[in-house]
């Protein structure tokens, strides 16, 4: 029997660096065949745009499957097994699979779904390596709710003072294999040795925690750690017992009526907003940047048509950090401007459209 191909799910928040590390890994493969499958949030498929864009030949586009329909959480039955079939049934297979989760999805299930018995003999997973935006958990916004709520869950398993957001936090640590804290380079040496020492502190024994910029590790150090994590679910399951509860009894034949899925997603919502041609880059950033303020967006990314220029502008928002530069013509694709924005549900979809076509 053919040995099982490893696959590694790269998981963490919107905005660590995902992407980057993994089209860092694409473009540094050392002819490794690497199969990519990626789950996007929103229905503009920003990431895989991205990835195609990279014009590494160890990249082409038909190595690329993207779930197209939201989280693979949610979609695992429907949407991950058969993906991952026709993958598997290809002439020629992979060497390693990475799985690209959407930045609000949970590894778990997906981790678990490596048990199903249609994959479970083909492919293993390899580990499960979380991204980290070190600069966001140093500025306090997840990691002071991850200390209070560790301590108060010690206190008692039903008490649920978290947000969704922390929760989220908390999992995808929880699922770790390997820890990268990302953004480094925005954190001084002994900022990011705290954190590093950290996040040992709260991932479960023996995970290692290393740190990059941009996502830059060698693919030996990403690729390769052969845990087979889906035999060992133990610790890595959600923390969350108590009230909320990711999966436990979720059933993926059921609910998919769509009115209630009991489910943390539901806390986020995501919308496109197009708009005409800017003319000005930098003033376009600084607008963008103000109406994430104003309106708490989580995260916005898209490309944008730039008056005169043959160029998109991609443009990457992470919180009011906003970075953007040309990255390829647009070539077969529509000249347009479309930009996702993920945010918490509750976001005033009118004004925010209003002020980022202004
Ligand atoms: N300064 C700095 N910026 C980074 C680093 N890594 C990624 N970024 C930037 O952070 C933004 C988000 O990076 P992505 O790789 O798209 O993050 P992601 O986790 O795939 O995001 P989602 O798919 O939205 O969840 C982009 O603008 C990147 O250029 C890093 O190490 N340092």
């Amino acid at each position: 029997m053919a040995a099982k191909i490893p696959a590694t799910v790269v998981t963490g928040f919107l905005g660590a660096g995902k992407t980057t590390l993994i089209r860092h890994m694409l473009a540094n493969a050392n002819g490794k065949r690497i199969a990519l499958i990626i789950n996007e949030f929103g229905d503009l498929g920003v990431d895989g745009d991205i990835l195609k864009g990279c014009g590494d030949e160890t990249c082409t586009e038909d190595d690329i499957m993207e779930l197209s329909n939201g989280c693979i959480c949610c979609t695992v039955a429907d949407d991950f097994i058969p993906t991952m079939q026709k993958l598997l049934a290809r002439e020629n297979k992979p060497d390693h699979i990475v799985i690209e989760t959407s930045g609000l999805a949970l590894p778990q299930p997906l981790v678990r779904a490596f048990n199903w018995p249609e994959i479970s003999t083909k492919v293993t997973v390899d580990g499960v390596i979380t991204v980290v935006d070190g600069k966001a958990v140093d500025e306090g916004v997840f990691a002071h709710n991850v200390a209070a709520v560790d301590a108060q869950r010690k206190l008692d398993e039903n008490l649920d003072h978290e947000t969704p957001l922390s929760e989220l936090f908390e999992d995808q640590i929880a699922c770790a294999d390997m820890i990268v804290v990302n953004k480094a380079d925005l954190l001084g040496e002994a900022q990011a040795d705290a954190l590093v020492a950290k996040l040992k502190a709260e991932a479960r024994g023996g995970v290692q925690v290393v740190r990059a910029s941009h996502g830059a590790l060698p693919v030996d150090v990403l690729l390769g750690q052969g845990i087979g994590s889906e035999a060992d679910m133990t610790g890595r399951d959600e923390v969350h017992h108590g009230h909320h509860h990711h999966d436990d009894d979720h059933d993926h034949d059921h609910d998919h009526d769509g009115d209630h899925h009991d489910h943390d997603h539901d806390d986020f919502e995501s919308f496109v907003v197009s708009r005409d041609e800017v003319s000005d880059p930098k003033a376009f950033a600084a607008q963008v940047s103000d109406v994430i303020r104003a309106h708490g967006i989580l995260r916005l990314k898209g490309f944008v048509a730039v008056t005169g220029k043959p160029m998109r502008l991609t443009v990457q928002a992470v919180g009011p950090r906003v970075d953007h530069y040309f990255d390829q013509p647009f070539g077969a694709n529509p000249r347009e401007t479309r930009l996702v924005v993920i945010g918490q549900a509750g976001l005033d979809r009118a004004a925010i459209e209003a002020a980022l076509q202004a």
